[in-house]
């Protein structure tokens, strides 16, 4: 048996604070400790945020033929069933206890042949009225609090304010909506059975939303052993916000990447993640404040897309095993 965890205690950065050095010193005390941070007063409403839990929920309703007929696609869009995704194949017995669907950035022809670009699949909107604008609406609200968060984090490292927002960075960013929904099954971490894997996430941000079921949980040093895991506890109103690891990556491990799961207590829960992620052709190498004769780069440059395609296949099924349930 694992140990019962504590709660962590997590910074709170209030965004519509008017001294940005304040919210600078907490995020970078965040960033060194736990790489996780609460956010509040984002602008989002809460009237909005109940909407898009709303629609959620209504997705996750429907009976799963509605669900397959927009089961993900090979842009990464889409519905992903119970168990598709095995995000600690280490440890897990089974893939994780939930189901999702994944919205990216609209199509843009041009980039089509990229595989994180491309159309996003919808529900039928006889099915799910208004269910597509409530979703793209969220899309450009997230990506406003995204950018946001970015510039406090731009000069927490001592970079120029607007250091991600270049086209290739965040100004195209592969900003990835997930909706979620757990199943009201209860995790047995002895026995590999998790609600979600530990993992890490891949990008710069992750923005997540969650209703008031309990279950995320950080483990803040990932070499320890024994792992410690601590409860993050939700906080209406504001965004989880974490650190990828291309974050990590950029910062020469100065802002490190928080490894994190999430353990079902025998309720449903539902959660919104929003990845913000560099575009495709964002070449990642060590940032020019993170470097120096004694701290030389740890990580060659790498293409933004062909560090997220990796990481996809480790962690997804392959997509012809519905070919071969359904037929
Ligand atoms: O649902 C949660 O609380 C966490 C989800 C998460 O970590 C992820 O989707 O990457
Ligand atoms: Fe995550």
């Amino acid at each position: 048996m694992e140990k019962e965890s504590a709660e962590a205690v997590l910074n709170c950065i209030d965004l519509s604070k008017v001294n940005i050095q304040q919210s600078v010193n907490l995020l970078k005390q965040s960033c060194t400790d736990s790489g996780f941070f609460y956010i509040i007063n984002h602008g989002i409403s809460q009237e909005f945020m109940d909407k898009v839990f709303d629609q959620s929920q209504k997705f996750f309703n429907l009976p799963l033929n509605e669900k397959m007929k927009v089961l993900r696609n090979d842009h990464n869009r889409g519905y992903t069933p119970l168990l598709d995704e095995i995000l600690d194949p280490q440890n897990q017995l089974h893939g994780d206890f939930k189901e999702g669907y994944y919205i990216g950035v609209e199509a843009n022809d041009s980039l089509d042949h990229k595989p994180f670009h491309g159309p996003n699949l919808w529900p039928a909107s006889d099915v799910l009225p208004g269910w597509r604008e409530t979703m793209e609406e969220y899309q450009r609200q997230a990506l406003e609090v995204g950018r946001a968060v970015a510039k406090i984090i731009a000069l927490a490292l001592d970079l120029d304010a607007n250091f991600f927002d270049k086209p290739e960075t965040l100004g195209d960013p592969i900003a990835i909506l997930r909706l979620l929904h757990y199943q009201d099954k209860i995790s047995e971490p002895s026995q590999g059975l998790y609600a979600a894997g530990a993992h890490t996430d891949y990008g710069l941000i992750t923005l997540l939303a969650t209703d008031d079921v309990p279950g995320l949980q950080i483990c803040k040093d990932k070499e320890a052993k024994p792992q410690i895991w601590e409860d993050v506890t939700p906080l209406k109103g504001a965004f989880i916000v974490n650190l990828g690891d291309m974050l990590e990556r950029w910062s020469n491990c100065s802002f490190k990447s928080t490894l994190h799961r999430v353990i079902g207590n025998g309720q449903e829960r539902y959660s919104i993640a929003y990845f913000l992620e560099p575009g495709h052709d964002c070449l990642v190498e060590c940032l020019p404040t993170c470097k120096s004769d004694a701290n030389p780069p740890k990580f060659a440059p790498i293409y933004y897309r062909d560090y997220l395609s990796q990481r996809y296949k480790e962690t997804h099924a392959d997509l012809l095993v519905y070919d071969k349930q359904q037929s």
